[in-house]
């Protein structure tokens, strides 16, 4: 069939032609030394561990079982938002908010830059599946990568190996996603400790449903399952099918009562999804438990409610500021070991650590660049991006219903951002289409979750702007079709939050974290229709008094100007959201500039 011989390449662990001609081809462009399809055994991730810390990739970590540390080249840290490309058919297609090329040109730049780009590596075929293994359709896909780095990682955040294999078949589709690290080995050539290339192509064919990354280690560029699969192609999916790909925690809340909602929540990177999803209530009787930290699939079911399932088996999550006050539930998840720490610090007796773990810094540290710390530095010792990585199934407070391919019926849909000013802590949407215009409003500072400068101010619709994987307007219209194929009383409820509100001194005016439980609370109570608000002209604002703050450790005034509807400040706001519906043009949906409208009335 081939002129290469290339070892394991004569491999059929599979009767999908379609899957074993893609690998050949992938293998003939890229001359791998080998190539070895992930089974996702323990054996495998003993080897591959074993394999990174001869490298130089992985320390393993003494104070946590099976467990490893990684620094990143110090320029592969996050996502390129610059280098990713949505390579519809019709530029049109990719829209106003994503970066276009042809589709045949960017395939013609790809090829050159992955032929012979996994000389001297070996070339992993690893077969996953996004989202419960039993689902009636699962949801396949496979990874190509030469990265053993990328292949541990999956092991965590996917299901994968034979046990995904087996849902394959002779025919079933999947996504075909293509990842090199772009850096061959010629021989004889020592390995660095962290391959990757200066260039970086993070590209989605969402007609072809088809993914090529090229360059970058870093997990939301290199673990394909994630971001590119999970978001920007399910999103196109999701529009041609009529359901919803976001980027969105799914947490079970439990009343005193027992009484069971299940909320979604979107908020942009590193703005607190991990920590809400696993969020330990202050107030006494309620009850959090976490299905998904990052990414909800929802689709009606057959009783008209819409219905949630996280696509990932692990969580992916910002360290720095994770501790035992803010997070516990995920510090006794990594604490039970098995997980990988990117670009935190070293702790001298093999641990962990990372600014606003502890309060006192340890005396001495090895830092993310790999250098002696010690807290007179003058720098973090962990980028601000880094990250643990950690499997679901081994946190204490999982819904027992995690793992359920039906998914959870979802009550309320929280949007959020991080906003010094102006967005008070919760509001209550009027209806649905009045929550998706909150959600296609909704603005973020920047945060080092992706490459570039932090603490800006941009739109960043239902905290999807980077992960839309189609025109943003005619995204804004599918949530409004969705909304209007539904019955109104099934629908989720739409809030909008904001835990990032500072004073004048710049403090944090409401504590957050546990805190938030009081929130959710009050959501849930307005759901049922017995909590009270005061209307606004932005929607309903409960008052300090409608809030539980029993035993609150906050001053009143604080709350309060948390919760504070300053009408200067939302006419402010007005020009940014003009500006940014012209972005848009003229997909638009009519609907949501009649909502603008009906606000600039409201404020007058
Ligand atoms: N002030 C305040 N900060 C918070 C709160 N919740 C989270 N944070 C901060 O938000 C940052 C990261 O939050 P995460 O929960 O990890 O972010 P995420 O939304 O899961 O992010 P991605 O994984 O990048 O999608 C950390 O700096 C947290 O300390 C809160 O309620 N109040
Ligand atoms: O994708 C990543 O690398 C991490 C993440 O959740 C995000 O950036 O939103
Ligand atoms: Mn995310």
């Amino acid at each position: 069939m081939t002129a290469v011989t290339i070892p394991g390449l004569d491999q059929t662990p599979t009767d999908h032609q379609d899957l074993l001609s893609w690998v050949h081809e992938v293998a003939e462009l890229t001359c791998p030394d080998q190539v070895v399809w992930a089974d996702g055994s323990a054996d495998e991730w003993d080897r591959l561990t074993r394999k990174l810390v001869d490298a130089g990739t992985f320390v393993p970590l003494r104070k946590k079982p099976n467990s490893f540390w990684a620094a990143s080249d110090p320029t592969d840290v996050a996502r390129v938002e610059e280098r990713t490309f949505i390579c519809s058919v019709d530029p049109q297609d990719a829209g106003p908010t994503n970066n276009w090329m042809d589709p045949a040109e960017m395939k013609a730049t790809m090829t050159d830059l992955y032929r012979g780009s996994m000389r001297g590596r070996t070339m992993y075929v690893i077969p996953f599946c996004m989202g419960p293994l039993d689902a009636e359709k699962p949801m396949l896909g496979v990874e190509i990568t030469d990265s053993e780095y990328v292949v541990v990682s999956m092991h965590i955040m996917t299901r994968m190996g034979t046990k995904a294999l087996a849902r394959f078949g002779h025919d079933a589709p999947y996504v075909k996603a293509l990842h090199s690290l772009g850096a061959p080995l010629e021989p004889g050539q020592d390995d660095v400790a962290w391959p990757c290339n200066e260039t970086k192509y993070i590209t989605q064919f969402p007609e072809e449903r088809m993914i090529w990354s090229y360059g970058s280690g870093y997990g939301g560029n290199a673990l394909l399952g994630k971001k590119c699969y999970s978001l920007r192609i399910a999103s196109v999916m999701a529009r041609d099918e009529g359901w919803l790909a976001e980027h969105m925690l799914i947490l079970k809340l439990t009343s005193p009562e027992r009484k069971v909602h299940y909320i979604a929540a979107a908020f942009p990177s590193a703005c607190g999804k991990t920590n809400l999803a696993m969020l330990e209530p202050t107030i006494p009787g309620w009850k959090v438990e976490t299905l998904g930290d990052d990414i909800a699939w929802m689709r009606f079911g057959e009783d008209g409610r819409l219905y949630a399932v996280n696509p990932e088996n692990g969580f992916f999550g910002v360290a720095p500021g994770t501790d035992y006050h803010t997070n516990p539930n995920a510090m006794r998840t990594i604490e039970k070991g098995n997980s990988l720490f990117t670009n935190v610090a070293l702790t001298d007796d093999g641990d962990v650590w990372w600014e606003g773990m502890t309060e006192q810094p340890p005396a001495h540290l090895t830092s993310w660049k790999k250098r002696d710390w010690t807290p007179e530095a003058g720098e973090p010792s962990s980028h601000p991006n880094s990250r643990y990585c950690t499997p679901i199934a081994q946190c204490d407070i999982k819904a027992p219903e995690w793992d359920d391919p039906q998914g959870v019926p979802i009550s309320a849909i929280f949007f959020g951002g991080r906003r010094a000013t102006t967005v008070p802590l919760v509001t209550e949407s009027r209806d649905w289409q009045h929550g998706v215009f909150m959600g296609a409003t909704l603005s973020s500072e920047t945060t080092a979750a992706a490459v570039g400068q932090v603490g800006v101010v941009r739109r960043d619709p239902m905290a999807m702007l980077p992960f839309i994987g189609y025109h943003a307007g005619d995204y804004f219209q599918h949530w409004i079709d969705t909304g209007k194929g539904a019955d109104a009383d099934k629908l989720p409820r739409i809030f909008y939050v904001n835990w990032f509100r500072r004073g004048e001194d710049k403090r944090f005016l409401w504590p957050g974290f546990g805190e938030n439980s009081r929130v959710l609370k009050w959501a849930v109570e307005r759901i049922e229709g017995r909590a009270a608000a005061r209307e606004t002209p932005i929607g309903y604002v409960p008052t300090a008094d409608e809030l539980d703050l029993a035993g609150l450790d906050a001053p009143r005034e604080d709350v309060e100007a948390a919760l504070a509807f300053d009408a200067d400040e939302w006419r402010a706001e007005i020009p940014m959201i003009e500006e940014w519906f012209a972005k848009i043009g003229r997909k638009l949906p009519t609907s949501l500039r009649d909502e603008l409208e009906a606000l600039k009335l409201r404020l007058g």
